[in-house]
């Protein structure tokens, strides 16, 4: 039977990776799909943006909204202090088997739970399941009709804290309008946009950057 995308992502990673080595899974990743298959991961360009709001934030709680493959996961659990955790949350069963094996090559597995389902199910449960207080960074990268809503839910829950970080990625390409109106426009957040590219593209795309002020 012809293998998935995300399975030929994976061999990739097994093949040309060292078990253990984070960033040489991320750079296995990135020159896979640059030389053979575009897929969906953050990428080089943004994932240096991710990679320095990560550093600044220094997270001991980490949502993230969209595992897919997991490169994201990797490449932010990658930069975590010691006793910091990254829950991630992943729709499609057949991603979240991938990226649990690409998160095992990485070694990052006691970082790291991926959880299995719909945000809008899971979100109110995260104080009861994980024991989670609030988050100190979130990053959106799931569907992109689904951030907004994720983000009301959030507050409801009472999972933001003043000072969290929320960074959304795509916002530009494919594009979460209803989002970024809501970010920049609310009392609540202060917002900024960082400028890149659609992952291994030439199109415009961006992060956008949003500190809860609770
Ligand atoms: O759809 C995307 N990402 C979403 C995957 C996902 N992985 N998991 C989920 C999930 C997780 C929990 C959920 N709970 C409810 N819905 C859920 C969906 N969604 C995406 C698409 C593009 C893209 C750009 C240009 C194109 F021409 C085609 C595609 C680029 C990107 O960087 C993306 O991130
Ligand atoms: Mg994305």
């Amino acid at each position: 039977t012809q293998s998935t995308r995300p399975q030929r992502l994976l061999h990739a990673v097994q093949k040309n990776a060292t078990r253990g080595d984070p960033r040489s899974v991320v750079k296995a990743i990135d020159n896979f799909c640059r030389q053979k298959e575009w897929a969906m991961n953050v990428g080089d360009e943004k994932g240096c943006i991710l990679d320095s709001v990560v550093s600044e934030v220094n997270p001991v709680t980490v949502l993230e909204l969209g595992t897919y493959c997991g490169y994201s996961t990797v490449r932010i659990a990658s930069l975590l202090p010691p006793r910091a955790k990254i829950i991630t949350l992943e729709f499609n069963p057949d991603y979240a088997k991938i990226a649990r094996q690409v998160i095992a090559w990485a070694g990052l597995e006691d970082k790291i739970q991926v959880v299995e389902g719909p945000s809008g199910e899971w979100i109110p449960k995260m104080k009861e399941q994980f024991g989670v207080k609030t988050f100190d960074l979130v990053f959106l990268d799931h569907w992109k009709d689904r951030y907004l809503p994720d983000t009301k839910l959030l507050e409801d829950c009472g999972l933001l804290r003043k000072g969290t970080i929320l960074l959304a990625d795509n916002v530009i390409c494919p594009g979460t309008p209803d989002y970024l109106e809501y970010v920049r426009n609310s009392p609540r957040y202060k917002s900024q946009y960082f400028k890149s590219h659609l992952e291994y593209t030439k199109a415009e795309d961006g992060l956008e950057k949003s500190v809860f002020l609770g």
